[in-house]
């Protein structure tokens, strides 16, 4: 049903219809909610209600005020354009509209230090802003999305029941949403989810890439190796639709519809800021940070890579090492990925504990875990696990955990025989290789650290602590190579 009855009241308004909004939009009328839309152009409003008009009870709108007045009070205005300054253009065109307490909820991909000036904008005009996480694509929006909301706790007696409705449930039946933190903390969370999914997608692409070029495994038989690992701990949306991509044939061709993708990946733009963040944060994620730069070298500059093609002949590129598709091979690949993703996942849990402190945001790593469990791309049977591993003392960091801690015992002789066969070949796994230095990092005793310590007190001054006694020392490296006590020096 969808009519122009001013009467009539809508539950909440939905403002940007395309593929997120509509869903969304739909979800919610589905699950019994009165449901106002607005697109900027009609277009996208008429479309949807002819389509799926019967799903549930929409009321048409044509303009912002119309869709306010759509209302009850306080109203809910879900905003699903797109991220950037045309979230900042419909919140100046509604802000005038709005009365003290309405919500304005933002759920598209905001970068989280918009979300915070937003939310503290919108307060000193009494109005709520809560910026949502969203994550499951087209398809979850309709039948339920992970979602993950910041805001005020206040807020969220609002909107939270409205939410958990729509998301998507877990095994056990609870609600994939749940309150974050406040302001920022919802898109910070998606922010680093996203980040994990990139490096997710990544470690998938290695382990395809080392399967075809050096066990010379076609598309088609991966596809069947892919259905095969779904069916292990692997089990993740990644790893079934990575089958279905590889399992495609191109209907022009014939070939493949891996071989006629353009091998130069895209990205609008939430791993990078998972990446700078991290920076600023001093988070070591840097299996995600490789896959963001992964990404960027596959296609910033292709006429770099079209000569260094031809020019970088060291004979060690691979066509093939293994002859034939061996069974204990592609194990290997399999556990290597297993144990790439798993440190993915402890640097994104990782990151979310030092921004929790950093931002003042309590944010529970079990719950964050929980949430993922299902709706979102990076959903995984292993996030069962990783909500256990959190679930009463955090570890100190995630492949600590018991559960984790031997199990990565048992991944790393397959991890390091792949990575150093892809050495040998020339076949980059960035991640992969990134992933095991972090692990090898974290469990050696020494580190080069110390040296680099050494080489900064010569160059600079800048102090060491020792080993054995509290306290900076320095060494007067231009003079008489005597040790001070940097406070005795003045120096730090
Ligand atoms: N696509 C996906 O899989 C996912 C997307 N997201 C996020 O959800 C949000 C929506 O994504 P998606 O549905 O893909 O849509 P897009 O990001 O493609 O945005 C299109 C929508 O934004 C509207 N819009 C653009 N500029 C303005 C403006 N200045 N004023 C008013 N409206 C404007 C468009 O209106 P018009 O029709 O008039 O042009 C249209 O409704 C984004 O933030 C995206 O990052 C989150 C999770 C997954
Ligand atoms: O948020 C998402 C899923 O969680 C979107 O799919 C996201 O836009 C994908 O990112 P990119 O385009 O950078 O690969």
């Amino acid at each position: 049903m969808a009519e122009n009855n001013t009467n009539r009241k809508a539950q909440i308004g939905v403002t940007g219809l395309a593929v997120m909004g509509a869903n969304l939009a739909r979800n919610l009328a589905r699950n019994g909610y009165t449901v106002a839309l607005h697109n900027r152009s009609s277009e996208k409003t008429d479309a949807l209600l002819e389509a799926h008009g019967s799903e549930g009870d929409f009321i048409r709108t044509e303009t912002l005020q119309e869709l306010v007045d759509s209302l009850e009070s306080p109203r809910r205005i879900l905003v699903m354009v797109k991220a950037g300054g045309p979230v900042d253009a419909v919140i100046d065109q509604l802000v005038p509209l709005l009365d003290k307490d309405d919500i304005i909820i933002d759920g598209g991909n905001s970068h989280f230090p918009d979300t915070i000036r937003r939310e503290k904008d919108l307060a000193e005009k009494g109005l709520h802003f809560v910026g949502v996480g969203v994550s499951g694509g087209e398809e979850g929006a309709l039948n339920g999305p992970s979602i993950m909301p910041g805001g005020s706790a206040k807020s969220y007696e609002s909107v939270g029941p409205m939410l958990e409705k729509i998301a998507a449930k877990a095994e056990d039946g609870s609600p994939c949403c749940a309150w974050i933190s406040t302001d920022g903390a919802g898109h910070f969370v998606k922010m680093v989810h996203n980040g994990i999914e990139y490096a997710d997608m990544q470690v998938i692409g290695e382990a395809y890439d080392l399967m075809r070029s050096v066990a010379n495994i076609e598309p088609a038989e991966q596809a069947e190796i892919f259905k095969q690992w779904n069916t292990t701990e692997l089990s993740s949306y990644l790893i079934e639709i990575t089958a279905e991509v590889l399992a495609q044939v191109d209907s022009k061709t014939g070939k493949p519809f891996i071989d006629v993708i353009v091998d130069q990946a895209g990205q609008k733009g939430t791993g990078r800021w998972t990446v700078q963040s991290a920076l600023d944060l001093g988070a070591p994620i840097t299996g995600i940070a490789e896959s963001v730069f992964a990404r960027a070298l596959s296609s910033s500059n292709s006429a770099a890579r079209e000569q260094a093609q031809k020019g970088f002949t060291d004979g060690l590129i691979a066509t093939t090492g293994v002859a034939t598709a061996d069974p204990e091979f592609v194990e290997d690949v399999r556990r290597a990925l297993f144990a790439s993703k798993l440190v993915s996942y402890a640097q994104g849990m990782d990151m979310l504990s030092i921004a929790g402190k950093e931002y003042g945001w309590d944010l529970k790593l079990d719950t964050i875990a929980s949430l993922w469990r299902e709706g979102c791309i990076i959903r995984a049977e292993l996030l069962a696990e990783i909500m256990e591993a959190y679930k009463d003392e955090a570890p100190a960091n995630m492949l600590l955990a018991p559960a984790f801690n031997k199990l990565m015992e048992e991944l790393v002789p397959s991890w390091r025989r792949v990575i150093s066969k892809a050495v040998a070949l020339g076949i980059p796994v960035p991640v992969f290789s990134s992933s095991l230095a972090y692990y090898d990092a974290l469990r050696r005793d020494r580190l080069p650290a110390a040296l680099i310590q050494g080489q900064r007190d010569y160059f600079g001054a800048h102090t060491y602590k020792r080993v054995d006694a509290e306290g900076d020392y320095h060494v007067m490296w231009s003079d008489d190579l005597r040790e001070v006590n940097a406070e005795d020096a003045h120096v730090h």
